[in-house]
């Protein structure tokens, strides 16, 4: 804003609208949420923030991945935020709202296999919500590399296929990886999120290095737009999941043989990596004095060492995969025949 234009847009909102903005963070298993998070955590634009976060998956692996911050996050690991832990958000919201002096923003990451719809519903069916909290937008990552393989997923009958309600309900797109997908398929991935939600803004990325104000207090969210789209969107509770999605969590104490767990997870990547949506775990090697922290989605493989294990801390390593028709015995036994030390316990 310049000098000579003293009330922007935000402003005027600001004066007339005294409640805390809420962003709903969503996207596809991998997308690109906890990088978005991490830059909004650490990039210095003077909010305080306070951070909902729900994951996916038997073992919590999100919390070592989001940086270390000074704002405080909540996390809702028991089950999807759109259904079995939405009385889980009613009540954190309802806490932070007993607290509102301490931020000025609130910022949902949902899990990637959430729908958006019963997160956004929650602003608009509790009345001291409602009177308190005022859905900014929901910002949608969108993995340029890997998100025409989950729209064009078959479901069957009824149940939703959770890549497409999540572009559908964007106010904002963050097309993120676009350092992975070539020109032709990045056309193409744009044509598909205009035929979702034609007027929808796309904001392209990589790493998730966007202009924060593209994303944070936008006043985006317009619920007519959403009635006109879908009528039912106030009353609507029920909604069905991929069952075929699932995920497997192990964790292991003892060290892995740092070959054998690269020949292993290599192998299984180049295997089942169509159906292995999403990996991601927190190892001891043996030998190194770091944490490993490797992540995949897909076929593709990231790691590197992470903090220290201290001294008195048990080496256990925690791993989770989520995917479809997931081998859940296959994997813990591959898994525990990389550990370095035999007959190490769970
Ligand atoms: N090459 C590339 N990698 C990226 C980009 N953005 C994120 N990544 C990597 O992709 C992986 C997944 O990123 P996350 O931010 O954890 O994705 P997420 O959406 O939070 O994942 P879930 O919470 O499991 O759904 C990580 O290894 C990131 O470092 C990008 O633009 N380009």
């Amino acid at each position: 804003m310049t000098a000579s234009e003293p009330y922007g847009p935000r402003d005027l909102r600001d004066l007339r609208d005294e409640r805390v903005p809420v962003t709903v963070l969503t996207g596809f298993l991998g997308s690109g949420k906890t990088t978005l998070l991490n830059r909004i955590l650490t990039e210095n634009h003077g909010l305080r923030i306070a951070v909902i976060e729900n994951e996916f998956g038997e073992v919590g692996i999100d919390d070592a991945l989001v940086l270390d911050a000074e704002e405080e996050i909540f996390e809702m690991n028991n089950g999807c935020i759109c259904c079995t832990v939405r009385g889980d958000l009613i009540r954190i919201l309802g806490a932070l709202m007993r607290r509102r002096e301490k931020f000025d923003h609130i910022l949902i990451e949902t899990t990637g296999l959430a729908d958006p719809a019963p997160v956004a519903q929650t602003f608009f069916m509790d009345d001291e919500i409602a009177s308190q909290l005022r859905l900014d937008a929901i910002v949608t990552l969108v993995d340029a590399a890997h998100v025409l393989q989950h729209l064009d997923e078959v479901k069957p009958e009824g149940v939703e296929n959770e890549a497409v309600e999540q572009i559908a309900f964007a106010d904002r797109v963050v097309l993120n990886k676009t350092d992975l997908a070539d020109d032709d398929t990045v056309i193409e991935v744009v044509r598909r999120i205009r035929g979702i939600n034609a007027g929808v803004r796309i904001v392209p990325a990589r790493h998730a290095a966007i202009d924060l104000e593209e994303v944070l207090d936008v006043g985006a969210f317009d619920l007519e737009r959403v009635l006109a789209d879908d009528p039912a969107f106030l009353t609507e509770t029920e909604h069905q999941h991929d069952t075929t999605v699932t995920s497997v969590g192990i964790e292991l104490t003892g060290e892995l043989d740092e070959d054998r767990l690269n020949a292993w997870l290599g192998h299984l990547l180049r295997t089942k990596g169509v159906d292995l949506f999403r990996s991601k775990g927190i190892l001891a090697i043996a030998g190194a004095p770091r944490q490993y922290v490797f992540q995949g989605v897909h076929m593709l493989l990231d790691g590197s060492f992470g903090r220290d294990w201290r001294e008195d801390e048990v080496r256990r390593n925690r791993l989770v995969f989520i995917g479809r028709d997931l081998d859940r015995e296959a994997l813990e036994r591959g898994f525990a025949d990389c550990l370095a030390t035999a007959g190490a316990a769970a």
